[in-house]
C-alpha cells in the first residue's frame, strides 16, 4: 500500500533549503494579534496583559546534532540551553524561564536522562534561569530528541535582524570557528590534538550578557551565529536589505587560533562557515564606540548578500536537510 503523502512524487525536504521551506510555510500560518515580532527572527515577541515576552524553541536530535561517542548527556543538556538562550540574547534580551521536552525510545537508560537533566540544570542555574516545565514523549527505537522553549525579557524594543543600515559597523562578540574546528577534530579522531576546541564544540559558551549590552549601545541588527558566519550574516543582509562586507584581515585572531591544528583552508572554512558557536553578530551605527567584548569584522554597504574581501560569498554553513 502506498501512502499519497509519504510516497507520492514531488520535491523532498532535501531538495529545498531551510530558508526556502520556511518561506513556503509562513504564508500558511496566522499572524498578528499579540505576536509583535513574527516568525523569521531569532525569537518571537508576544504581547501579554502585563508587557511582552520573547519566545523561541530549538531542538537537538541524536545522530544529527550530537553523537553519544562525543557528547555526554550533560553536554547535550548544556548545549541545548546555550542554543536557546543565545537566541534570546540576540534580541537584546535575557532568558527568564525554560521548558524542556524529551522524546525518547523506551530503551533509553534512566541514567542518560538524569545526567542530561543535571547538565541542563547546571547550565541554567549558572545563568540563573529556572526551568518552568516541559514534556515527555516516547519514540521509535533509537530516537532521542531534546527540545527547549526559552522565554525572555527585553528592556524596550528588541534588536531585530532587519535594522542594519549602510555605513554601520559589523561586529562580533565571542569566538569564531572554534566549535567547527572541534567538530573537525572529533570527526578525524584527533580530539587529543586540542581538547579546548573540542570542548567549545560539545559545550559552547555564548556571550549571553553581550546581547543586552549591544542593545543598550544602539545595535541596529543582531543574530546569534548558529549556522555559520557567512550564512547568518546573509540572513541579516536579507532582512535589512543591505550587503554585509566582511574582511578576513579583521578575522586574523580567529584564524590564528586554529593555526597548527588545521591547515589554512580548513581554518578559513571553520571561521567563515562553522556553526554552533552561538557567538553574536551585530551592526552598530558608525558613530557608536563598540562596547567592550565586541570587535569589528566588517561594514554594511549598499546591495545584497555577503562579501568577503570584496568578493560575493554564499553557500557553506549548516542546513538541516543538507548536512
Ligand atoms: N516549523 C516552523 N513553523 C513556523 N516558524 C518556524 C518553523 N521553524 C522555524 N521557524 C521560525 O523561522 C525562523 C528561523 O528559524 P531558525 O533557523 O531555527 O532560527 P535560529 O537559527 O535563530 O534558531 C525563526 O523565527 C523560527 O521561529
Ligand atoms: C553528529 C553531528 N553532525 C553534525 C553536526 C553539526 N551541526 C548540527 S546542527 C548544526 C547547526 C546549528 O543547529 P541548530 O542550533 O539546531 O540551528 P538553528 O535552528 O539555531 O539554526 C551543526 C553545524 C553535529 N553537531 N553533530
Ligand atoms: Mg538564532
Amino acid at each position: 500500500m502506498t501512502n499519497r503523502w509519504t510516497d507520492g512524487p514531488g520535491p523532498r525536504l532535501r531538495d529545498v533549503s531551510e530558508d526556502e521551506l520556511l518561506a513556503q510555510i509562513f504564508p500558511l500560518l496566522p499572524r498578528g494579534g499579540p505576536v509583535v515580532v513574527a516568525p523569521g527572527d531569532d525569537t518571537a515577541l508576544v504581547r501579554t496583559a502585563y508587557g511582552s515576552v520573547l519566545a523561541t524553541t530549538d531542538t537537538m536530535v541524536r545522530g544529527r546534532d550530537w553523537l553519544d561517542e562525543w557528547s555526554s548527556p550533560a553536554d547535550v543538556g548544556g548545549k541545548s540551553v546555550a542554543q536557546n538562550v543565545a537566541d534570546i540574547a540576540s534580541m537584546g534580551g535575557r532568558a527568564t524561564a525554560l521548558l524542556v521536552t524529551l522524546v525518547a525510545d523506551p530503551e533509553t537508560p534512566v541514567a542518560w536522562v538524569l545526567d542530561f537533566a543535571a547538565g541542563l540544570g547546571a547550565a541554567a542555574a549558572e545563568i540563573e534561569v529556572p526551568i518552568a516545565g516541559g514534556d515527555l514523549s516516547s519514540a521509535p527505537a533509537g530516537t532521542l530528541m531534546v527540545s527547549i522553549t526559552a522565554l525572555g525579557d527585553v528592556d524596550g524594543d528588541p534588536v531585530l535582524r532587519s535594522g542594519a543600515r549602510g555605513g554601520d559597523v559589523v561586529a562580533v562578540a565571542g569566538t569564531l570557528g572554534r566549535s567547527a574546528a572541534g567538530f573537525v577534530l572529533l570527526q578525524q579522531d584527533r580530539a587529543d590534538d586540542d581538547e579546548d576546541l573540542v570542548r567549545e564544540h560539545v559545550r559552547p559558551r555564548p556571550p549571553y550578557e553581550q546581547g543586552p549590552v549591544a542593545r543598550s549601545a544602539g545595535a541596529t541588527a543582531m543574530i546569534d551565529l548558529s549556522d555559520g558566519l557567512v550564512r547568518d550574516a546573509g540572513r541579516v543582509a536579507a532582512a535589512s536589505g543591505v550587503r554585509l562586507e566582511l574582511s578576513t584581515e579583521l578575522l586574523r585572531a580567529d584564524l590564528d587560533r586554529l593555526t597548527g591544528v588545521l591547515d589554512d583552508d580548513a581554518a578559513l572554512g571553520c571561521v567563515l562557515t562553522g556553526g554552533e558557536e552561538h557567538s553574536l553578530l551585530a551592526c552598530f551605527p558608525p558613530e557608536v564606540a563598540l562596547p567592550d567584548g565586541w570587535r569589528r569584522i566588517g561594514q554594511v554597504g549598499a546591495g545584497e548578500g555577503v562579501t568577503v574581501d570584496g568578493r560575493p560569498r554564499s553557500g557553506g554553513g549548516w542546513d538541516h536537510f543538507h548536512p
